[in-house]
């Protein structure tokens, strides 16, 4: 690598830019569904894997050099900046992650600290740097939106409906205010500090924020998403949006001083741009059609892209992420696919 000419694709399409094919990458592009992933983690726990630069940068790589892929993500986790923060946080493995302290008050609030990413998480950074000079692709940074972070901190861990994140919301009225400045300052920071060390594009996680309706989107997050995006225009890379089952918040997302939306499968790109979505979107094939046959993957795929490349800005995703139990010899095709089937079209065949 190093040596080949970088690829901008991914960035110019972030841009709302004509490319020459659409650009692909994928949500848990690097993870356990690649043989090599997994011997990696046999050796380290999560965070491990996380603090030791040379590792994070191979896992990181790994998927680009395996699928062609036309960006990398860093190997991180949304909650990599909670533990300097003050929660005691660690992933299980098939669980996801476990909180033994668990917000449950105002004074919680109170006694989180401060994040300063160059003290706490530099081998993050490290690998940042790193992976700069490496790739010849953009590097995505990313960090998790105040919501989601919220969700773990509250519930303790994985939660179905997040009652009790609902529940802190409508109660506390001071105590989530603060709440959402700081996890919002800490989503600042992350992110500005990946971009000083080197990533060309950031992307926010509100992977559950689908569980609200608009108006308390409105009321109680959009705000805190306002200030997150309004501040990271000073960075001057692209960022990107994404939340699971948000189809209802879109008109919400579109009013965001962001640049790229994230789909998952619910709602189509078309149906997206008919409601007035006028920002570049990601998206959105159904991570679960990949254990489906090969045609009906095609199909699928071909479906998302005549859609997606009615508009320039558009790229190529999943829903959501990868599952474990995929092959990669799937993602391999996938992305050839996208990438063939995308140049033609684009070229008048
Ligand atoms: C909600 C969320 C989390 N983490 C993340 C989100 C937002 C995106 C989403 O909605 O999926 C983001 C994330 N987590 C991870 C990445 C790395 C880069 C990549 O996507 O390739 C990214 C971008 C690594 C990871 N983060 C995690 C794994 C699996 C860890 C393992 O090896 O056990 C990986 C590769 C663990 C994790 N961490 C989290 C969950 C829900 C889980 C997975 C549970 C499971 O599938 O076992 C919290």
């Amino acid at each position: 690598m190093g040596d080949q000419p970088f690829n901008d694709t991914f960035l110019r399409a972030c841009r709302g830019e004509p490319t020459p094919y659409v650009p692909v990458w994928y949500m848990r592009q690097a993870g356990r569904y690649q043989p090599e992933y997994l011997n990696i983690r046999e050796k380290y726990s999560f965070f491990e894997m996380n603090q030791i630069p040379e590792v994070c940068a191979e896992v990181t790589r790994l998927p680009v050099e395996q699928l062609s892929v036309d960006a990398a993500i860093l190997f991180a986790d949304i909650m990599t900046p909670l533990k300097p923060i003050g929660i005691d946080v660690e992933i299980e493995s098939g669980t996801g992650p476990v909180i033994a302290n668990p917000i449950r008050s105002p004074k919680d609030v109170e006694q989180l600290r401060p994040f300063h990413p160059e003290e706490h998480v530099p081998y993050i950074l490290e690998a940042v740097g790193m992976l700069r000079e490496q790739l010849s692709v953009p590097l995505i940074g990313f960090a998790g939106a105040p919501f989601t972070l919220a969700s773990y901190m509250i519930e303790g861990g994985p939660s179905k409906n997040y009652h009790k994140t609902k529940a802190f919301m409508y109660t506390e009225h001071d105590g989530w205010q603060a709440l959402m400045q700081k996890l919002g300052n800490v989503t600042i920071a992350y992110l500005k500090a990946q971009v000083s060390a080197g990533a060309h594009a950031v992307k926010v996680f509100d992977s559950w924020v689908g569980a609200l309706n608009a108006d308390d989107y409105r009321i109680y997050i959009a705000p805190v998403m306002e200030y997150i995006f309004d501040t990271l225009r000073e960075t001057g890379v692209p960022t990107i949006y994404f939340g699971v089952g948000a189809g209802h918040l879109l008109d919400e997302w579109n009013r965001l001083p962001v640049d790229v939306l994230g789909l998952d499968w619910r709602t189509s790109i078309r149906a997206a741009r008919k409601r007035g979505i006028t920002k570049s979107l990601q998206g959105n094939l159904d991570p679960s059609l990949l254990l489906a046959p090969w045609d009906m993957i095609e199909e699928r795929a071909k479906q998302i892209l005549d859609e997606g490349m009615e508009h320039p800005g558009y790229i190529f995703n999943l829903g959501h992420g990868i599952f474990p139990d995929v092959k990669v010899e799937t993602m391999q095709k996938l992305t050839h696919f996208v990438h063939e089937y995308s140049a033609n079209k684009s070229i008048g065949h």
